[in-house]
C-alpha cells in the first residue's frame, strides 16, 4: 500500500529518536538520483523536527560493468564512495548517517563507523518501512539472542530436506540488526530484526539443501523447482546441483570469475515477527532489496561472498543472501531454532 510522505516523516521521527537524534546532534542524508525523494525528505524533516542539524550529502550512482540488475545488494564493496575522501569525510563529520545509497559490506563503511559516527540504512519501500517499524522490544529481543551467540565455539544447522552444515565461530564478532543505530559507531539497518556473525576461516563444513520455497537474493526468487544443494569444504562452496534454479546460481556465481564468490560469509537467523516469507512475492523485484526475507522470525539466514566488514580478507562484489525454512539452528549443543520456531534463548522469544 502507499505511504503519506506525512505517515512516513512520523515513523522517521519514531527510529531517528530511538537513533538517539535532538538538538545536539547532525544528520547526514546520503542520496543519489536513485534514491526513494519521499524517504530523503522524510529523514531530513524528521531530523529538524526533533531540532537536529541535517544536510544532504549527494553522490552519482556506482555502476560497474559486471553487476548485473539493480538490486542494492548484489554488488557491494565499491560504491560512489570508493575512492572519494572529500565526501566520505562530509559524512564523518555527522553523528548520524541516513544511508539511501546502500554503503553496505564497503570498507569505507566501516572507515566512516571508526570515526564513532552511526549509520542507519534505509532503502527498503515505505510499505515495508511502516510495517516493520522497529521498537525498543525488537531490540531487548535480538540482544538476547547475541549473548549466547558470542558464547558459542560451533555453529550447527539441520533440516529435514538434508542440511547437514556446521562451523566453527569466535574469529569474527556477532552483529545484531534492530532497525536503529543508538550506539556510537553503530550500523543498523531500518527494517530488520536479526542477527549473525562469520564462521573462522576455513571452518565452514557439510551440506546447505535449498528447499522449495526458501529464498535466492538478490534473484528474488523461491525455490521452486527443485532443491539445490550446496557442498561445502573448508570454508567454500565447492559444489552446487539440483534443478533450473541450481543452474541459474551456478552461472550467475560464475559470470564474476573470482573463487572468492563462493565463501560462505555471514550465518544468523531471523528474529522479525512482522517480516513475511511471502512479502517477497508481493513486490516487483526493483522495488526492494527483500528484508522480509532477511529478517522473517525463525529463518536461517546465510550469505556468501564478502567479509570486509569485519577486517576479512574478502572484497568480492558478488553477494548472495539465502534465507532458508524449517531448519534447527544449533549453537554448541543449545537449539536456538527448531524447524523454523525460535525456541532459545527464552529472552529473544515472542510472547504468543
Ligand atoms: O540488512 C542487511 C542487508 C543485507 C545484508 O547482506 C546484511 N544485512
Ligand atoms: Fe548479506
Amino acid at each position: 500500500m502507499p505511504v503519506s510522505q506525512s505517515e512516513l516523516t512520523q515513523h522517521f521521527e519514531h527510529v531517528l529518536k530511538l537513533s538517539r537524534v535532538d538538538e545536539t546532534q547532525s544528520v547526514a542524508v546520503l542520496k543519489s538520483h536513485y534514491s526513494n525523494p519521499f524517504i530523503v525528505t522524510a529523514a531530513m524533516e524528521a531530523s529538524y523536527r526533533l531540532g537536529a542539524k541535517a544536510y544532504a550529502v549527494e553522490l552519482p550512482a556506482f555502476n560497474h560493468r559486471t553487476a548485473m540488475g539493480n538490486d542494492l545488494t548484489a554488488y557491494v564493496g565499491h560504491t560512489a564512495l570508493t575512492g572519494h575522501p572529500a565526501a566520505q569525510q562530509a559524512l564523518m563529520a555527522a553523528d548520524l548517517v541516513v544511508d539511501t545509497m546502500m554503503l553496505l559490506h564497503s570498507p569505507e563503511q566501516e572507515a566512516i563507523l571508526k570515526s564513532g559516527t552511526r549509520i542507519l540504512l534505509a532503502v527498503e519501500p515505505p510499505e515495508m518501512l511502516a510495517r516493520m517499524l522497529p521498537s525498543l522490544e525488537d531490540k531487548r529481543r535480538v540482544e538476547a539472542a547475541r549473548q549466547p551467540f558470542e558464547a558459542a565455539e560451533t555453529f550447527r544447522v539441520t533440516s529435514a530436506a538434508g542440511t547437514d552444515f556446521r562451523a566453527r565461530l569466535g574469529q569474527y564478532p556477532v552483529v545484531t540488526e534492530y532497525g536503529f543505530a543508538d550506539e556510537p559507531g553503530r550500523w543498523d539497518h531500518w527494517p530488520s530484526g536479526f542477527l549473525f556473525s562469520w564462521p573462522n576461516e576455513g571452518s565452514a563444513e557439510g551440506k546447505l539443501v535449498l528447499d522449495i520455497g526458501d529464498i535466492l537474493l538478490p534473484f528474488k526468487t523461491y525455490v521452486r523447482d527443485k532443491p539445490v544443494t550446496l557442498e561445502i569444504e573448508e570454508g567454500f562452496i565447492r559444489r552446487i546441483h539440483g534443478g533450473f534454479d541450481a543452474e541459474y546460481l551456478r552461472e550467475y556465481m560464475a559470470h564474476f570469475k573470482d573463487p572468492d564468490v563462493y565463501a560462505i560469509s555471514h550465518i544468523g537467523w531471523g528474529l522479525q515477527p512482522r517480516a513475511q516469507w511471502t512479502a517477497l512475492g508481493l513486490h516487483d523485484k526493483n522495488d526492494a532489496i527483500g528484508m522480509d526475507a532477511r529478517a522473517f522470525h525463525g529463518n536461517f539466514l546465510f550469505s556468501t561472498g564478502p567479509n570486509t566488514e569485519v577486517g576479512g580478507p574478502r572484497n568480492t562484489p558478488c553477494h548472495m543472501d539465502i534465507p532458508m525454512r524449517h531448519c534447527s539452528v544449533y549453537l554448541d549443543d543449545m537449539a536456538v531454532v527448531k524447524e523454523g520456531d525460535v525456541v532459545a534463548p527464552e529472552a529473544s522469544r515472542i510472547e504468543t
